[in-house]
């Protein structure tokens, strides 16, 4: 029985690049990821994905444009917290990626993220995202750099 804390990640993707930021401080510090953070119990989760964004990068996306495409879920040998994460892309949106005291945001071209650079799941299920098929899966870690087991399934509809 875990307690299930909800966070979110969003990525803005174009035609040859993927959006990333690299986290400055806190969980995941000195790690590319998407943006995103905790759900607080007074929004919804599509507006803490929207409310991280800007936090996180000064950009915004109309909420029609934002798809949730993914499902992940992490949990962690010894600890009883399982961190439910929300996953979204956007190809359209306002503003310019800016750096922030939490994220320094850069484009990278799909041939080259620095997967060694990012969370060890990530190379694991990016190819659904960059293949736009829908995903779910579940990792459960020993520490926050070993995965000890781990299931990614695609799914027909979120
Ligand atoms: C354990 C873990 C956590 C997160 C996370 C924290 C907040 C939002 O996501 C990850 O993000 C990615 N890409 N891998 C992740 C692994």
């Amino acid at each position: 029985m875990y307690i299930r804390k909800l966070y979110t990640l969003v990525f803005l993707r174009n035609d040859t690049h993927i959006l990333l930021g690299l986290k400055k401080r806190g969980f995941g510090v000195n790690k590319w990821n998407g943006f995103g953070g905790k759900v607080e119990a007074d929004e919804t989760i599509l507006d803490a994905a929207l409310r991280e964004l800007k936090e996180e990068c000064c950009v915004t996306v109309d909420r029609d444009n934002l798809k949730n495409i993914g499902h992940l879920e992490f949990t962690f040998t010894g600890e009883p917290t399982l961190m439910d994460v929300r996953v979204f892309s956007a190809t359209v949106f306002e503003g310019t990626p800016t750096e922030t005291d939490e994220m320094s945001p850069k484009w990278f071209p799909y041939t080259e993220i620095p997967f060694e650079d990012m969370w060890p799941d990530d190379v694991i299920w990016f190819p659904y995202m960059l293949k736009d098929k829908l995903f779910f899966g579940k990792f459960h870690y020993k520490g926050y750099d070993t995965i000890l087991n781990y299931n990614v399934e695609e799914l027909e509809s979120m």
